[in-house]
């Protein structure tokens, strides 16, 4: 299929360590995707785009201090490469602490761009004119430094990717997850019945489905209500979860 996008998303990564990624594309159900070319992941390495016998990437920082940065030369060789097969109306994303806290809606949202170019920094970080002329976007996993962009863009590669259709099979789904519904998720259990004497909750075993779907709801709410109570203020809550809630602060669900 020369020239027919066939994949539902792509993903390119600049990086100094293409090897990296390798724990994302080989691995679980975005490897598998990628096997059945529903998800595309590419990377280039500056340093193939180095001119100078040494293959040099980094240089140090004008007004000194400590530690070197990323040279624009290799970075922009690489990121125009990359332009050169991602889809039309890709993002250029560069990861790091300065930038917009990556979340499920975030998430979400990056399935309905053509293609992400994930921008991984190393050192010191990029020389800024790099970042005004060629970054759409900065973002961010929370407020802690890593040694490089890549487990970021492994993590926004790993959470867009579960999100497209068919990548979870039949037996896993998004919809169900923590933070799908924007709630946390509620317990899990599975055989043995009788685990260190603790049984699983009789409901469970019922079989009647919406006595669990409400006990899977209560708990979903009390978790959130105990552990993340700021994610129920930015939620529209149904009749139910509000009802729920109520019973919940009243204490009268366990
Ligand atoms: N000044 C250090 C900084 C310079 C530029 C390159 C980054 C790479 N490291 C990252 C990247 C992203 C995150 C995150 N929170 O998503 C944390 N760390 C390190």
């Amino acid at each position: 299929l020369i020239g027919i996008r066939i994949s539902e998303v792509w993903f390119g990564v600049i990086t100094l360590f293409p090897e990296m990624l390798k724990s994302v594309t080989d691995f679980g159900v975005v490897g598998k995707a990628i096997k059945q070319s529903s998800i595309e992941v590419c990377t280039w390495n500056p340093r193939d785009y180095a001119t100078d016998n040494y293959r040099t990437v980094d240089d140090r920082p004008y007004g000194g201090g400590p530690g070197m940065l990323m040279k624009v030369g290799p970075l922009e060789a690489a990121l125009n490469a990359a332009k050169s097969v991602a889809p039309a109306g890709s993002k250029v994303v560069y990861l790091s602490p300065q930038g917009r806290r990556l979340d499920q809606a975030l998430a979400r949202s990056a399935l309905s761009v053509p293609g992400l170019i994930l921008l991984c920094g190393r050192y010191e970080g990029i020389d800024e004119r790099l970042i005004e002329d060629e970054v759409d976007e900065e973002w961010s996993l929370g407020d802690f430094v890593l040694s490089g962009g890549e487990i970021a863009a492994m993590a926004i590669i790993d959470s867009v990717s579960r999100l497209a259709p068919g990548v979870l099979g039949h037996n896993e789904s998004a919809e169900q997850d923590s933070f799908e519904n924007s709630l946390l998720d509620c317990p899990h259990y599975t055989r043995p019945e009788i685990y260190r004497d603790k049984r699983v909750p009789e409901v469970l075993l019922s079989g009647n489905h919406e006595k669990i779907r409400r006990w899977r709801l209560e708990q979903s709410l009390l978790r959130t209500l105990q552990r993340r109570p700021d994610l129920l203020e930015q939620r529209e809550l149904s009749e139910e979860e509000a009802q729920i809630i109520q019973e919940l602060r009243r204490g009268q669900l366990i």
